[in-house]
């Protein structure tokens, strides 16, 4: 079993909640992923670090982040991940909105103006969060290579329409959903 495949297989059982459910841009949908139940899983979370590494191997970029909260532990993974291959990849969080007191920065961590970096999230209905995440990079002075996602549930079309690169894990379709 490959990574990808186990991966796959953590997601089918533990993130897969079926019923009536009410989505962050407000649509209705049947079914939920909850990949917070993967994400900050002590078995599926490495696995997730590594995916999203080799998902985006190609690609040129220290650092990842996206919107909190579900970008966060994605980040995290692919941190740790990176150093175990010997890489250092710095992780970031881009706030809701901007802190008002301490050192009221919007994007949190390691500076990311003049780098360039990968958007991450853990699952994409609209693109409503990961491209606020890409805005609030590019305010920052930071160059996105791409945004990338653990499952896709159909925002392709937006996020490729800002002219982004978009990758993927699975798609629905892999769930079988
Ligand atoms: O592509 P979109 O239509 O934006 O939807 C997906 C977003 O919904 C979830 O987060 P949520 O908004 O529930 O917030 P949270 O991460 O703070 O829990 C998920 O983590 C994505 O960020
Ligand atoms: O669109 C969303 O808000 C959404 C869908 C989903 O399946 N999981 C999630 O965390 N958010």
């Amino acid at each position: 079993m490959t990574d990808r495949d186990n991966l796959l297989a953590e997601i089918k059982t533990k993130a897969v909640v079926h019923g009536k459910v009410t989505l962050s841009s407000g649509l209705e949908a049947d079914f939920y992923l909850d990949l917070r139940r993967i994400t900050l899983d002590g078995v599926a979370a490495p696995i997730i670090g590594r995916v999203m590494l080799d998902l985006t191997a190609d690609l040129d970029y220290d650092a990842v982040g996206g919107l909190t909260l579900g970008a966060d532990p994605v980040a995290g993974a692919m941190l740790h991940a990176a150093a175990a291959r010997g890489r250092t990849l710095d992780a970031f969080v881009v706030r809701k909105a901007q802190k008002a007191h301490g050192m009221q920065r919007r994007i949190e961590g390691p500076d990311v103006k003049g780098r360039r970096v990968l958007a991450v999230e853990d699952t994409s209905t609209t693109g409503a969060s990961p491209l606020t995440a890409v805005e609030a990079l590019k305010e920052a002075g930071a160059e996105v290579v791409a945004v990338a996602t653990i499952v896709d549930r159909g925002a392709r079309e937006r996020i490729t329409a800002e002219g982004l690169d978009y990758r993927t894990a699975f798609t629905l379709k892999d769930l079988g959903l």
